[in-house]
């Protein structure tokens, strides 16, 4: 049984060795000497471009003098060599490259696709580069791009060509691309044995138009065998497509909260749709293939979405699960998307849908219910013939290995080396991809007002803010820029710079010293889905006595990790600069005492939200809901066995018998109540079943008081449940019971109605059903079923958000929303008439038949009779071929149950 573990990139790439052709190439940047560095840098600071085959010198990157570290004279050489960070490489970013499996920083913030050859000797993009920002010239890159394509086609084939250069040995190593802190949650979980037998599936983490087909299928090969991996190659074009524009440009700011509504921005446009639906598509075909039976498969993040339904539709049984590590919006921002159904409907192909935390789980929940029109419950969504589980569990850390890591000379060096240079100063430290959600911004301009409001601070803090990646945002590059500025010319002196701005990354040992001699850690995240960077500064925090601190942690209250941390964090509105720099001060003048305090919080919270407990939890999660789903299939729900149940009911003394009404005992329409069948067969079973004096005999119905009378008052000592389990009438009396208070009812209804006034008003031909205790909105007339459907949704969940206190709930079904309470049900009904039999005279044979979810409760109380031993003979039927906790099924319809009932009846006859 493997772990298929898929997910964008692989934590392995190649690394190509240089050969004789290739030292016309390419060279990869020596990295900055001091000398270099202290030359003006170049004005554009960006990385090369993605699509420009020289490598830019890091040279240019390295931060203008203004933001560079403080210089002191006398200690500069020593000084500048050891806080330049330098290029960053394999050797920099792990700690231990021969082993690709090492430890390596959680929020890895990679540089974008095509720039890993920054780290290793890689081809670059053949794409083309992004659409430009007006129609106009997007048509002119368009044919640029054709014409490049015709270039590279070699004359004889037509086919495009290859490039000799990367047709060279090469040694596999780890990659920077990729989710760090999913690699390591694996691998510690594969090391603590909690899995084993993984198999990972993914990109390679460069572009690879460049390599010829041999050496595709040799890279496979290998990882294939020597690394359990396996490769999926797409196209440079698709693959741009589907990450530089589709996930970068829409999906991620949408799940971050950002719509992408800028004038200029060409996110809507549905060009990019296609490359996301043809790079999931070769995930999943690469998935089928390698799968085998009882395989589990989890997908992650939101880059492939749609792979779990891709997946489905090849493997219908197969265990599948889905990890959002991202944040997951609420249903009014999720709602702009212009492909939310497929996308919705892509996840839904997984058994288990999971989550960082409760609330993304609960927004998907209520996104599912608007979207799509289908019933939310707290553990996930009924679809039509299958539930899906939706769940949370956060993603931790492996403390362990940190703390190892931690230990190693060289991060013990830098934190030596670091104390030293800041000594008799606080130092708050960050490390944030430069973009727009991670609130870099914002932390600058509130470090700004702390330092404006607290002048007796002034030299006697630095803020350490390490911005990785380039940003393609511009606008947002050049904001930052200014603020730096300003924060310099206004606040440094001759002998102390409070702001350390680097925009580039720092090796992994320097990212722990960092961590480790921090008084404050400060994320400010506008959204994001986790953080991790916030835990691995609790370990880094604890280290050998000379190295413990314990200082406190900033964190923005929109971040997973605060969800966790309970407020031993000093939460922060990113939004409200006042509160931050607040936070700040708190942060430096914090009591020992207080720092203890929270940092125990924190610490426990952090080795118990390990990665390893992680891959666990959602492993063993999606094995028992993968069991449940399956049991609840009809497939594996057996038949009724129409001689057990004659035998059953032929031996034993006073029986029970619930039956539900419409869909059941008739062919049923919908809840518009269109009965299809002639209901006189019905009537006369029931009369024979009766008849029978060992027999009580209720039918369920949804229909009113009156309406069940109509049908079933000819029918003497037939027990009545109304209402869907709102009223009961014993077998030969005319009084009902009402179970919910009238009071309560009036209430609620008086609290429904304008809502439901609003959307009768928006849907044409929808119109609202009143029955005594329960509402229901109609819209099974209107002619636009689309927007109907997105109205209904919308209002269930207008009705959940606002009457949750009055313990109604709105279920969306097909053509209608029915509002009833949540505490009276068909189950409840049946639970009164069940108690009110003495303990000793008690029926020994119950039969429960029902065909849709409202009947599930019923189902799931007489399951309890029959698993405590309540009564010795209980049968509960499902009618028709859906998901069901029924204990047998007949695919025959209500024809079927009619003759095994009039089978029963006619034992009687006989006796
Ligand atoms: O930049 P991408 O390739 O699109 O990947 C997005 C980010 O993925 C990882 O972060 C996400 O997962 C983390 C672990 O679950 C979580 O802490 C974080 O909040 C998520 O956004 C990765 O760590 C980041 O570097 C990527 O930018």
């Amino acid at each position: 049984m493997t772990t298929h573990v898929v997910s964008l990139f692989l934590p392995y790439t190649v690394d190509f060795h240089e050969s004789k052709s290739n030292q016309t190439s390419p060279q990869r940047p020596a990295p900055p000497k001091l000398a270099d560095l202290d030359r003006k840098p170049s004005v554009s600071s960006s990385i090369r471009s993605k699509h420009d085959e020289q490598p830019v010198s890091l040279l240019k990157r390295a931060p203008p003098s203004h933001i560079q570290l403080p210089k002191t004279p006398m200690r500069m050489l020593e000084l500048e060599d050891i806080f330049t960070p330098g290029q960053p490489s394999a050797a920099t970013h792990f700690p231990k490259p021969a082993d690709p499996r090492g430890l390596v920083r959680s929020d890895a913030h990679v540089p974008d696709w095509g720039a890993s050859g920054l780290f290793f000797n890689q081809p670059q993009s053949r794409a083309e580069p992004t659409p430009p920002d007006t129609i106009l010239e997007y048509a002119k890159a368009q044919e640029r791009a054709q014409a490049q394509k015709e270039r590279m086609k070699a004359p004889q084939t037509g086919k495009p060509t290859t490039d000799p250069r990367w047709a060279t040995e090469y040694t596999v190593v780890p990659a920077v691309q990729g989710n760090g802190g999913l690699s390591n949650a694996v691998r510690a979980a594969i090391d603590n044995k909690s899995i084993k037998d993984v198999l990972t599936v993914g990109l390679i983490g460069f572009p690879t138009d460049s390599l010829n087909e041999e050496k595709k299928n040799e890279i496979y090969e290998k990882l294939e065998e020597e690394h359990e991996a396996l490769t999926v190659f797409v196209s440079d074009k698709d693959f741009d497509g589907h990450y530089a524009h589709y996930c970068k440009t829409i999906l991620w700011p949408v799940f971050h909260y950002i719509i992408p509504d800028h004038p200029k921005s060409k996110a809507f446009l549905d060009h990019s749709w296609v490359f996301y639906v043809k790079v999931n598509q070769a995930f999943a075909d690469k998935v089928v293939k390698g799968y085998k039976r009882g395989d589990i498969i989890w997908i992650h993040d939101y880059h492939l979405c749609l792979v779990p339904q891709m997946i489905r539709q090849k493997l219908p049984d197969a265990q599948i699960g889905f990890f959002l590590h991202t944040a997951f919006p609420s249903s009014e921002v999720f709602r702009c998307l212009a492909a939310r159904k497929e996308l919705l409907d892509g996840m839904l192909g997984s058994n288990l849908v999971a989550f960082q935390t409760p609330e993304y789980a609960h927004h998907f929940l209520q996104t599912c219910s608007r979207i799509l029109s289908v019933e939310a419950t707290e553990d996930g969504v009924q679809l039509e013939n299958r539930f899906v589980n939706v769940w949370s569990s956060p993603i931790g850390i492996d403390p362990r290995a940190l703390a190892l890591a931690r230990e190693e000379p060289e991060v013990l060096e830098w934190i030596q080396t670091m104390q030293k240079r800041y000594e008799g100063k606080k130092v708050i430290v960050a490390r944030d991809k430069l973009d727009s959600i991670r609130g870099v911004r914002q932390k600058l301009l509130a470090f700004e007002l702390f330092l404006n409001k607290n002048p007796q601070w002034k030299d006697k803090v630095v803020l350490i803010q390490v911005a990785t990646s380039t940003t393609e945002d511009t606008e947002l590059a050049a904001t930052v820029s200014e603020i730096v500025t300003r924060i310099d010319a206004v606040h440094s002196t001759l002998t102390h710079n409070p702001l350390v701005f680097l925009r580039q990354d720092i090796a992994f040992s320097q990212y722990l010293a960092l961590l480790s001699i921090a008084d404050a850690l400060a994320i400010t995240s506008l959204r994001e889905g986790m953080n991790l960077t916030c835990h691995e500064f609790v370990i880094c925090q604890d280290g050998r006595a000379s190295t413990k601190k314990h200082s406190p942690v900033i964190l923005s209250e929109f971040t997973g990790s605060a969800s966790i941390f309970e407020g031993a964090d000093l939460a922060v509105n990113p939004w409200d600069y006042n509160n931050i720099a607040e936070a700040f001060r708190i942060a430096l003048e914090m009591t020992d005492e207080e720092k203890e305090r929270r940092y125990a919080k924190l610490r426990n919270m952090v080795m118990h939200h390990t990665g390893d407990f992680w891959v666990s939890n959602l492993s063993n999660h999606l094995a028992k809901v993968h069991e449940e789903q399956f049991k609840r299939d009809t497939m594996s729900i057996p038949r009724l066995s129409s001689n057990n149940l004659a035998r059953a009911y032929e031996n034993s003394g006073k029986r029970l018998f619930i039956l539900d009404y419409e869909g059941t005992l008739a062919a049923f329409g919908s809840v518009s109540n269109t009965i299809l069948t002639n209901t006189e067969r019905v009537v006369d079973v029931l009369n024979d079943l009766v008849a029978d004096e060992k027999n009580a005999v209720y039918v369920m119905s949804g229909l009113t008081v009156q309406g069940t009378e109509l049908v079933f008052d000819r029918i003497r000592g037939l027990g009545l449940i109304a209402e869907n389990g709102c009223f009961y009438r014993e077998g030969y009396s005319d009084d009902w019971t009402q179970f919910p208070d009238e009071e309560k009812t009036v209430k609620w209804k008086e609290s429904v109605k304008p809502i439901l006034q609003y959307y009768v008003e928006r849907v044409e031909g929808s119109w609202v059903e009143e029955r005594h205790c329960s509402l229901i909105f109609h819209y099974e007339r209107t002619h636009d079923n689309e927007s109907s459907s997105r109205h209904a949704g919308d209002c269930a969940n207008h009705i959940n958000d606002a009457c949750e206190q009055q313990r109604v709930k709105a279920i969306p079904s097909k053509d209608s929303v029915i509002i009833e309470p949540v505490d009276f049900d068909k189950g409840t009904a049946a639970q009164h008439i069940f108690s009110r039999y003495p303990e000793s005279a008690r029926p020994d044979f119950l039969f429960v038949a029902g065909n849709d979810r409202s009947d599930e409760g019923v189902f799931r109380w007489a399951k309890q009779l029959k698993d405590k031993g309540t009564v010795t003979n209980v049968q509960t039927v499902t009618v028709g071929d859906r998901n069901s906790v029924a204990l047998s099924t007949l695919t025959n319809g209500t024809t079927g149950l009619l003759s095994a009932l009039a089978k029963l009846a006619k034992i009687h006859t006989s006796s």
